[in-house]
């Protein structure tokens, strides 16, 4: 695969002025789509790297009632879980301003994601996409959403011409089964952002996007190798 030239890297010295930076963007593309379609859809990531930029694009002011928040990726755990993504979303990013937004859980309370697969497929397939804006981060292994290395679906979620919105993932550093719009999906978007923090992750992401040793087969390479959508990655330490 050839490097895609869309790859744009925001830095910043303070990790709550980019933050704040992103949460702007942010906020203008739902406008945009508001104004434009009178809805807006916004997907975003789970971990523990989005907690700021949630806080900041919660105070955002705009119809939120007209907004529809889901996520990229979901771990197969209930909602009351602290390694729950979708607890994390209605903690930090469904309150103040943004209270007024709709959610859309990938995790459906079935015993596994294989279990799930076809309702959260059903609430994926009912947004009206492209998302207005995609949110990505990326793990210390170099995965982003649940793509995992090794994992059992990886092959089939990055296929570029996949068809199946939703899969399962299921890999040995994931922690728990795993849920996850595959790339095709996410790429249906007007607005593409990697949020990462760190110079690990930093130094890691320039390896992936150039294929360089061990980093040449990190999933993330998939998402800045694409030539479908620009990438914005916002990176502070
Ligand atoms: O497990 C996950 O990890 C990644 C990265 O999380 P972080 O804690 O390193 O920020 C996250 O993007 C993904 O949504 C989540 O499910």
């Amino acid at each position: 695969m050839t490097p895609s030239l869309n790859v744009t890297t925001h830095s910043f010295t303070d990790c709550r002025v980019q933050a704040t930076a992103l949460a702007e963007r942010i906020a203008g593309r739902l406008r945009a789509g508001l104004a434009e379609r009178g809805n807006a859809v916004l997907a975003v990531s789970g971990g523990s790297t989005p907690k700021q930029l949630f806080e900041q694009l919660s105070r955002e002011q705009l119809d939120w009632s007209r907004v529809q928040v889901t996520l990229v990726d979901e771990r197969w755990v209930p909602d009351t879980d602290e390694r729950s993504n979708a607890r994390l979303v209605r903690s930090l990013l469904l309150q103040h301003a943004a209270a007024a937004a709709s959610f859309v859980p990938l995790y459906t309370g079935d015993a596994s994601p294989e279990a799930g697969l076809a309702t959260a497929s059903a609430r994926i397939g009912a947004l009206p996409l492209p998302f207005d804006a995609v949110v990505l981060g990326m793990g210390d292994d170099g995965h982003t959403a649940s793509f995992f290395p090794g994992g059992d679906h990886l092959a089939e979620a990055l296929d570029p011409d996949g068809s199946a919105p939703v899969l399962p993932m299921h890999a040995a550093g994931a922690g728990e089964p795993r849920i996850t719009l595959t790339l095709p999906t996410l790429l249906q978007t007007r607005a593409l952002y990697l949020l990462v923090t760190g110079e690990k992750k930093r130094d890691l992401l320039a390896d992936a996007r150039l294929g360089i040793g061990a980093a040449r087969d990190y999933p993330v390479r998939a998402v800045l190798t694409q030539q479908r959508v620009s990438v914005a990655v916002y990176w502070c330490p």
